[in-house]
């Protein structure tokens, strides 16, 4: 794990948007399509703000969220939705986006069609995640049930929880699928994500999930 401190969140966000533009031009020189796991929550809308206006072959890539709440794709909660004001807007608005929220289904009836469309995007070619201050990371919640099953080097790509702190279900890659991403971008802000983080390493995953997809990441904090 590589940690990179910045001055403030502005100067962070250029940079990370300019790495993980750089990561996805490598990635579609030697291959036709490049996919982007990125996540949901406040953390990344302003590295959007510039990663949007890239100049990338956008027409490549796929995108899709680490991590989605069941909730309408217009609902203020949606990861999807402010993947699709922030990221897929000005150049960016000609990438793909593969959705995981499934209108008038259950998670569990919808999970098998929403693997089936990822399942040509594996290994993610680029993995931007957040972190929160309980060491969740996606949506793999310490302690919720199924989580284990997630954490398995075996674990389906997709999976299904319900953490009591949410108010509805979600779901989410899995450690697996996350920790094999090719190029990994890891970014957080504050004293208090910046010492969970540092718990974390001193836990199991079954306590603090983001410990399990550390693997070659590379972590951009700010104050
Ligand atoms: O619920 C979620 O939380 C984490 C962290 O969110 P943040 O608002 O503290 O940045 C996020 O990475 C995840 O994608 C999201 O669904």
């Amino acid at each position: 794990m590589n940690i990179i401190e910045y001055a403030d969140r502005d100067m962070l966000a250029i940079d990370v948007a300019n790495q993980i533009a750089e990561d996805l031009n490598t990635h579609l020189l030697s291959h036709e399509t490049a996919s982007v796991a990125v996540a949901g929550g406040t953390t990344p809308a302003p590295i959007f703000d510039d990663l949007c206006a890239a100049d990338l072959a956008w027409s490549r890539i796929r995108v899709m969220a680490t991590d989605e709440r069941w909730v309408d794709s217009n609902s203020d909660r949606s990861n999807a939705r402010m993947i699709r004001e922030r990221l897929l807007v000005n150049r960016a608005a000609a990438a793909k986006f593969v959705p995981f929220y499934v209108q008038n289904q259950d998670p569990e009836d919808a999970i098998g069609g929403i693997e089936a469309s990822i399942s040509s995007d594996l290994p993610i070619s680029v993995l931007l995640l957040g972190m929160g201050e309980d060491m969740h990371t996606a949506s793999l919640f310490p302690g919720v049930q199924g989580l284990r099953a997630a954490l398995e080097p075996t674990a389906p790509a997709l999976a299904i929880l319900r953490p009591d702190s949410q108010p509805e279900a979600r779901i989410s890659l899995s450690a697996r699928v996350l920790d094999a991403a090719i190029s990994k971008h890891l970014v957080i802000y504050g004293a208090e994500k910046r010492k969970a983080l540092q718990r974390a390493l001193l836990l199991p995953a079954e306590e603090a999930p983001i410990g399990a997809v550390l693997t070659a990441m590379t972590v951009h904090w700010a104050p």
